[in-house]
């Protein structure tokens, strides 16, 4: 609502609706193994709050952004920054910076609007068969050699589904929902300066900075949770599955691998845990460091390490460069990481899946799968199905069917 509106309506009598913050971000809930939060308050599994209300946005690319955004925060102190870094890294960031707004609750969101919408039609792009004609060229490129000594080749392949509703998406009515979901998530909005509203719900937290402590908790491999007692033999699958692993081992060594230089020490467990989010399992492993440098930011090495090869593969600039042939319109926010730093170094940014970007009566919804060499074109499309219904679920967004 413009300023222009809302004060016509507190004219009239009509509560005007407080300006909507440009961000906002609920993570912070404990990971196993943190220290317990002593601060009042502060229970071991407090998810705190975010959000950044009439800030300015700030220009630019990756290049060199992690020292600007530091020397902005250093001027002015008891500010923050928040937003995104896009999947393509020499695209522009969408970052917002305005006063630290911390809160333990997300505030009670203003009643959806009625009707809610219906579903009037949706279209995958690519479509299926599109898709499945990726995956086979991902593996004629996997085929093709090895990443790096004794190193196989990954890439992940995403399709992006364009849902038409009959009326507008509410995003605060989306949030609220994405607040509402069970288990350890990170909830983000960020209405971006264009127009369009990113909101979501991720399981996977590119990297936490708090002091020196630097935790990272990619998750890679997957499979849908169908819930009943079907659930546990899907995880056993997914636990006992080779290839999963290896998917798996792919991005833990890379993260480890970026994150290693900034660390004087660093924890890489020898083998992932079973995690259970909104409609899927997956295979995650928490690894921890200490930096060397108190003066590195969280958002330092978040651009260090988005995009994670949980979303674009290894070699990391091959796999980019195929992942833009493979899909022309470019991915935008998605798969990128959303999150804050702050004055002191600190923050949280989660890798920029299970959201939509929801653009009036459009609303976009992306989601991919990792392409190895034992993949099979149909198992990983039910992949990226099955993560759309997930995200679609998690939203409370009207899907239907989705194939
Ligand atoms: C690509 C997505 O998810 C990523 C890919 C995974 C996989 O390939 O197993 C698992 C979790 C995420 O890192 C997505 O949700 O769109």
């Amino acid at each position: 609502m413009s300023e222009a509106r809302a004060s016509a309506g507190s004219e009239r009598g009509v509560a005007a609706r407080p300006p909507a913050p440009a961000f906002r971000f609920g993570g912070g809930s404990s990971l196993p193994g943190d220290p317990v939060d002593q601060r009042p308050g502060g229970g071991s599994d407090a998810l705190v709050w975010r959000s950044v209300t009439g800030g300015r946005w700030l220009d630019g690319t990756r290049a060199g952004l992690a020292d600007r955004v530091a020397a902005v925060l250093a001027a002015h102190p008891d500010t923050m920054v928040g937003g995104a870094l896009p999947f393509e890294r020499d695209a522009a960031a969408v970052l917002v910076h305005g006063p630290v707004d911390e809160r333990p609750a997300l505030p009670v969101l203003p009643a959806p609007r009625e009707p809610a919408p219906v579903l009037l039609g949706v279209e995958s792009r690519p479509d299926p068969v599109g898709y499945r004609d990726a995956v086979r060229r991902a593996l004629d490129w996997i085929a093709d050699g090895p990443a790096g000594p004794g190193q196989a080749r990954k890439v992940v392949l995403s399709r992006a589904l364009l849902l038409e509703y009959s009326s507008a998406v509410d995003p605060d009515a989306v949030l609220a929902a994405a607040a509402a979901t069970p288990g350890r998530t990170w909830r983000y909005q960020l209405r971006t300066p264009a127009g369009p509203v990113l909101v979501g719900a991720t399981p996977e937290l590119l990297v936490r900075r708090r002091g020196l402590a630097v935790t990272s908790f990619p998750l890679a491999g997957s499979t849908p949770r169908p819930g009943g007692a079907a659930d546990a033999d899907q995880a056993a699958r997914l636990r006992a599955s080779a290839k999963d692993h290896r998917e798996h081992a792919v991005v833990v060594e890379a993260i480890a691998d970026t994150l290693a230089p900034w660390c004087r020490r660093l924890t890489v467990p020898s083998e992932p845990e079973l995690v259970a989010a909104p409609g899927m399992w997956h295979l995650g492993s928490h690894i921890r460091g200490e930096l060397r440098d108190p003066s590195v930011t969280s958002l330092h090495l978040a651009a260090a390490l988005a995009p994670t090869p949980a979303l674009g593969g290894r070699p990391a600039a091959a796999a980019a460069a195929l992942i833009g042939q493979l899909e022309p319109d470019g991915r935008g926010l998605y798969g990128g990481t959303v999150g804050w730093t702050d004055g002191s170094g600190d923050g949280e940014w989660a890798v920029t899946i299970r959201g939509a970007l929801l653009d009036g009566a459009r609303v976009r919804v992306q989601a991919g799968a990792g392409i190895v060499a034992a993949s099979e074109p149909e198992a990983e499309l039910h992949e990226t199905t099955a993560k759309v219904r997930a995200v679609l679920a998690a939203l409370a967004l009207p899907g239907g069917e989705l194939r």
